[in-house]
């Protein structure tokens, strides 16, 4: 993962100081990109351990739509935690977004379900969009998403995805958001019967915070290690009958944990 110890080292060293919404303070760099090849391992983290229990959670509940942290809480994930309400109501974020997209004529759009059957039906298409900045909903929302617009693409039997993150928290939130896409691309892939291309990671607003720089510093000392493989369940060919125990990270070697408080 030498493109995200790539960002580490760039914001670290050549980010400006800038104030934020959480009072934490950050260097930050606009603009940045990534790209990742997904037929050459699955792109985790290696130089800190990742808990792909929270990452593989965090999307099969997005895609179910919801907007409770319920689930999360069931399965022992508390990533979301800080940001719901009295309820575990997080709003309209999203998953309800991706999926309930609130059409003026009062029809809910479920985004995924349409990009998965446009992608079958016309892969060549340029309208792969799914976009959870929802001007009229952001007020109601816990946190106003992140990970904004994302389009999927198709070329020699191989699915690509490119993603626009507005805001991205160098340290805590990258490692999940690519694992998270990563597994997302495979899985769409899985179920449009093509192979998976690349993941093409592109950010706004990179920032580390500065409670986090110790960490960075101690990531960017350690060296990577070879990348693990992803194996889904060959037999599951609808996007959303997933299940958590139909995916696996197999061979991950890792650095250890390096924990690091959240921003909020
Ligand atoms: N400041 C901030 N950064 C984020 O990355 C972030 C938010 N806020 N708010 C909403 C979501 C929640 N996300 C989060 C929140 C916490 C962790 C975190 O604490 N990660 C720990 C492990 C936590 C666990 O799996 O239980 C880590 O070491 O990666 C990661 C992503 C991503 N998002
Ligand atoms: O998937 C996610 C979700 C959130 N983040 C980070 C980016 C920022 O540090 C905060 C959000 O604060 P804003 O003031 O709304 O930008 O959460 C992330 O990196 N990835």
């Amino acid at each position: 993962m030498q493109q995200y110890l790539d960002l580490l080292r760039h914001v670290r060293d050549h980010g400006v100081e800038k104030s934020d919404r959480t009072g934490t303070g950050t260097l930050s760099c606009f603009g940045w990109q990534m790209r990742f090849d997904l037929n050459t391992g699955f792109p985790a983290v290696t130089t800190k351990k990742l808990h792909f229990r929270s990452i593989i959670h965090e999307l099969l509940w997005f895609l179910a739509g919801e907007s409770n942290i319920r689930y999360l809480k069931e399965n022992g994930v508390s990533i979301w935690d800080e940001w719901a309400d009295e309820n575990g109501e997080l709003g309209p974020i999203y998953g309800v977004q991706w999926r309930s997209w609130p059409a003026p004529n009062g029809q809910r759009i479920d985004q995924i379900a349409k990009v998965v059957e446009q992608i079958r039906q016309t892969p060549n298409s340029r309208r792969h969009l799914v976009t959870a900045w929802n001007p009229g909903e952001v007020d109601k929302m816990g946190l106003p998403p992140c990970h904004i617009l994302f389009q999927f693409y198709v070329a020699e039997g191989r699915l690509s995805c490119q993603l626009y993150q507005r805001s991205a928290d160098i340290f805590l939130g990258v490692p999940f958001n690519i694992a998270s896409y990563a597994l997302l691309t495979h899985m769409v892939a899985q179920v449009t019967g093509l192979k998976p291309g690349e993941f093409i990671h592109t950010l706004g607003d990179a920032h580390l915070y500065l409670n986090h720089l110790e960490q960075a510093d101690t990531q960017l000392s350690r060296s990577p290690l070879p990348l693990p493989q992803l194996r889904l369940n060959p037999d599951t060919h609808d996007l959303f009958a997933f299940r958590y125990e139909d995916i696996h990270i197999d061979g991950y070697q890792s650095h250890p944990h390096i924990p690091a408080p959240v921003a909020v």
